[in-house]
């Protein structure tokens, strides 16, 4: 196995994710969404299993709005001008990243919710 080749993945990767924290304002967003849900999730207290579809979710996010960014590049390097397609492939990763903050939001809702109704009310 090549360890350094190995390691250095590790560099790019590294690279990749900073870069996408000072260059895309969602995806600070998201940071800080997942921040207060995980500190929500400790003060609430969760069951292991309702940490694991925590986590999944929160690095779900993180992904697909990588890949999202990557797309965005792609595009634009591929399309600098207006094209129907470059316009649709940007369009097409931006619906799935609200497909899974949506589909997140409704699966934090029913973890969360039963949790605090008895706190609230
Ligand atoms: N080359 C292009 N051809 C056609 N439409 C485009 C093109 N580039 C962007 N668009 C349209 O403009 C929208 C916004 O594109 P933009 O590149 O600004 O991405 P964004 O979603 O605002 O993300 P970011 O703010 O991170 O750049 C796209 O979703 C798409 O509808």
């Amino acid at each position: 196995m090549d360890i350094p080749k190995f390691l250095k993945s590790f560099k790019y990767a590294t690279h990749g994710i900073l870069h996408v924290i000072k260059s895309e304002q969602n995806f600070r967003f998201h940071l800080l969404a997942a921040i207060i849900v995980l500190l929500a999730s400790i003060i609430t207290g969760l069951s292991s299993f309702e940490w694991i579809i925590i986590i999944i979710l929160i690095s779900g996010m993180f992904m697909i709005e990588l890949v999202n960014a990557s797309i965005e590049r792609v595009v634009d390097l591929a399309s600098p001008d207006f094209h129907q397609l470059a316009l649709q492939a940007k369009d097409l990763a931006a619906g799935a990243c609200l497909v899974y903050a949506i589909c997140s939001a409704i699966v934090g809702f029913i973890i969360f919710i039963p949790k605090w109704w008895g706190i609230i009310f």
